[in-house]
């Protein structure tokens, strides 16, 4: 083994300091004693245990910054996985700087991101600073961790200056503390002026702001995924030198993986990885020395063609027996430390600085509580401890930050905010103006053989004359919707509808009037001529329903005004032109009334709900696709957070739509109110959350925006027909029916109709039922959207 004399002595030496830190002793120099960790006896001279080999305890574990055991965590389903992490164990100790390497796709990301608590293991155990990652009172994810992830991970609307400020509060930090904070990171990683947005940044001054967000706290445990990609060789030794400084007092730790494999000479430990398993874990001059190698990455290529040639690379790390027992670099009077996993766990680098466990241990006195946790030691203490006087102030720092994150990003997207305001008030000035009125201009096809053709002469007598009677019914057809066109003959008039140039023909005989007088003079006595003669013949073009239905009506109600009008010029009760039936004033709504005041109720709703769906489920999967929302998790943002302050975001949102949305249809466009207006807000907000929720849903289950849009949009149609919008439920099938009514939208818009047209009360059942049944399906949505988040996570 090529080794000079004093290489070989520094190895020596720093063999000598992890022999005293080994896992179970080296921790705490001897701090073991007396707490019943296996196997372990005090030695009488300096406290430290003279294990020959020991069990890796828990109490062990927690003592280093990082410490993974057995880790494995496949992507995919369980049939077909995609074994990313296989058996994995690694162990960073505090106050050292490590460097993660490997090739792209060795699963260098996947173990940091269960590091930080963004994923899980499938099975393993993970302890970082002490805790398990994700469990209560761990801090981790939280502050007590600064990550940095491969993507830029930043919001490109914000300035370097709010990017800092969402992420400082979040952190549980003061304004001034930030500010303080925010001069010397632009100072030091040479940022552009605080003001600027993140988006016109160039790249590498957007991942230097990412890692200023993760230095931001000044965090125990640094990880950085990445951090010098993109960055000029002066500027990364710089960075360098920031972690061997923040590092030398033992409080802070640093994990890096790099693609620069010669700059980990500077770490004090690397992990070689490689297909999912550590190849090796040791400082850099053990692993050059060890392999007789010039450069790591000889060392590297070694360790993998070992790997390659025979799997015989255990299945623990190989650092974990060959490291520091097998090649005996050691006091050869002192024992050799071999832990049950990982050999060189513990190492410490007191060529570097104090151990950190050294500190701890002094300021213990060797106390230890019931865990097995040094009294005093600020790095053991879990969060639980600071909770007091910090968690009060992240708690409304993270509200603070979550809230002006969601607004200002509104406000600085136009197409968002045109979105949220214009787009409803267009949707209803659309609906009042497109749906619901009479069609006009329809052409009637008029043949009327009692009139001369030549002159086009048809008179129209007012008093109590029986001449010309077609002429006096034509007068009376309305001709605001209806334009008459007169043809020669009953054949060109039907030949004129089946051209499409009418929507209906209509023809009198030459003796119509004659045969009318009849029909009513001789009434029970008149023959089926002259009854057949009296008749006018309409054929319409019934291919549109509402025209259709519409002139058939006018054509009764012309006939109606007609007979009323002539029954009144000769002194007869114009009642007898009715027929039979008194239609008196309506309960509710009007004699005549309007599609317009069916569908808006539904309309409403409809506006809101779907909007709001849009609205989030898109805002959160673009935060997802950032990898935002995993910053923000791994920064100690749990998905209760985020939802809670969606749904106040979502909330004012909702009450500004919903005004705007309501004053166009009652105010401007007269759309019918009789019922409690409060209620009418309450319900259409209710909706507006309840859309929001649902987007909650689909944001939760699509991984990508287009499956979310697609997922938007395939609902809207079924929810729109089946929900009865725009037709009653009760024309449905009666399984429909029941479906229809379980939708979020059908008994709100029920309600909502109750109160507009009726003016019923809350009191009602068809009222209140629409509002139990949105307040269920909120929570219905709130309560599938965090089990997938949670789930997923996983
Ligand atoms: N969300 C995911 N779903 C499925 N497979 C994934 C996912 N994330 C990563 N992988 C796969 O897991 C493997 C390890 O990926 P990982 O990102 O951890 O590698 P890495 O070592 O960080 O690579 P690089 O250095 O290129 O960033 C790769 O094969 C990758 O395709």
């Amino acid at each position: 083994m090529a080794m000079d004399h004093a290489q070989s002595d520094k190895i020596r030496k720093m063999f000598s300091w992890s022999s005293s830190l080994t896992e179970t002793g080296g921790g705490g120099g001897g701090g073991g004693g007396g707490v019943g960790m296996e196997g372990v006896t005090v030695d009488g001279r300096n406290g430290k245990p003279p294990l020959q080999t020991q069990q890796s305890t828990v109490w062990s574990r927690r003592q280093q910054a990082v410490c993974v055991r057995h880790a494995f965590k496949h992507y995919g389903s369980s049939k077909h996985p995609n074994h990313v992490l296989s058996n994995l164990s690694m162990t960073v100790a505090k106050g050292t700087i490590y460097g993660l390497l490997g090739a792209s796709g060795c699963g260098k990301t996947t173990l940091l991101s269960c590091i930080v608590g963004r994923r899980r293991l499938n099975t393993g155990e993970i302890y970082v600073l002490g805790g398990k990652p994700g469990t209560k009172g761990s801090g981790v994810p939280g502050k007590r961790v600064g990550y940095m992830p491969q993507e830029i991970a930043l919001y490109g609307e914000f300035s370097i200056r709010e990017t800092m400020m969402y992420f400082g509060w979040i952190f549980g930090m003061e304004t001034s503390e930030i500010q303080d904070r925010l001069e010397f990171l632009l100072n030091f990683l040479d940022l552009p002026s605080q003001n600027r947005l993140v988006k016109n940044l160039s790249g590498g001054q957007q991942r230097r702001v990412s890692f200023a967000v993760a230095l931001m706290h000044d965090p125990e445990l640094l990880i950085l995924d990445e951090p010098t990609v993109g960055v000029d060789p002066l500027f990364r030794q710089s960075i360098w030198n920031h972690f061997v400084q923040i590092t030398k007092d033992g409080n802070k730790t640093v994990i890096i993986t790099t693609h620069y494999i010669e700059e980990a000479r500077q770490a004090h430990a690397i992990g070689l990885m490689r297909s999912g398993k550590l190849l090796a874990e040791e400082s850099p001059q053990v692993l050059l020395s060890m392999y007789g190698c010039q450069s790591l990455e000889e060392v590297f290529l070694k360790l993998s063609r070992k790997q390659g040639n025979d799997n015989t690379v255990p299945d623990v790390n190989i650092s974990n027996n060959i490291s520091l027992a097998s090649l005996n670099w050691g006091k050869k009077d002192e024992p050799v430390y071999v832990t049950e996993e990982s050999g060189v766990v513990g190492l410490n680098f007191h060529q570097f600085h104090q151990s950190k466990e050294v500190l701890i241990q002094e300021n213990t006195n060797g106390h230890y509580d019931m865990n097995g946790m040094p009294h005093s030691s600020k790095e053991s203490v879990s969060c639980d401890d600071c909770a007091a006087d910090c968690c009060n102030l992240t708690t409304k720092g993270k509200t603070k930050a979550l809230l002006q994150k969601n607004f200002l990003r509104m406000w600085r997207n136009v197409g968002v905010m045109l979105f949220i305001f214009a787009l409803p008030v267009m949707q209803v000035i659309l609906f009042c103006l497109a749906i619901g009125r009479d069609p006009t201009g329809l052409h009637l096809a008029i043949v009327n053989q009692e009139m001369d053709w030549d002159t086009k002469e048809c008179p129209v007598y007012e008093n109590c004359t029986f001449q010309a009677l077609s002429c006096r019914y034509i007068d009376a057809l309305r001709t605001d919707t209806i334009i008459k066109d007169f043809y020669p003959s009953p054949d060109s008039a039907i030949a004129a509808v089946e051209t499409g140039d009418a929507w209906g023909a209509i023809y009198f005989t030459d003796n119509f009037t004659d045969a009318l007088v009849a029909r009513m003079a001789l009434g029970r006595e008149a023959d089926n001529e002259t009854l057949d003669q009296s008749e006018m013949r309409v054929w319409l073009d019934m291919s549109n329903q509402q025209i259709g239905l519409m002139l058939n009506r006018d054509l009764q109600v012309a006939y109606r005004d007609f007979a009323q009008q002539l029954l009144t010029a000769c002194d007869n009760n114009p009642k007898l032109a009715d027929i039979p039936i008194q239609f008196k004033e309506p309960i509710y709504g009007s004699n005549d009334p309007s599609f317009t005041n069916f569908v808006a109720p539904g309309v409403i709703l409809t506006i809101v709900f779907f909007l709001a769906v849009a609205l989030t489920s898109s805002a959160l999967i673009i935060e997802r696709m950032e990898g935002l929302l995993d910053r923000s998790w791994v920064a100690g943002v749990t998905p209760v957070e985020i939802l809670f302050s969606h749904v106040i975001t979502q909330f004012v949102v909702m009450c500004g739509q919903t005004a705007l949305v309501l004053i166009f249809m009652i105010l401007v466009f007269g759309v019918e109110c009789k019922g409690d207006i409060f209620l009418v807000i309450i319900l259409t907000i209710l909706q507006g959350l309840c859309g929001m929720c649902f987007g909650f849903v689909i944001s939760a289950i699509c991984e990508l925006e287009r499956n979310a849009i697609q997922l938007a949009l395939g609902s809207f149609y079924p929810t729109l027909l089946l929900s009865g919008v725009i037709w009653p439920v009760e024309g449905m099938p009666v399984m429909l029916r029941y479906i229809s009514a379980c939708l979020p939208l059908t008994l709100a818009t029920t309600s909502l109709r109750s109160m507009l047209t009726r003016g019923w009360f809350i009191t009602e059942p068809d009222v209140y039922l629409g509002f139990i049944s949105t307040i269920i399906w909120i929570v219905l949505f709130l309560s599938i959207s965090m089990i997938v988040l949670k789930v997923k996570r996983g």
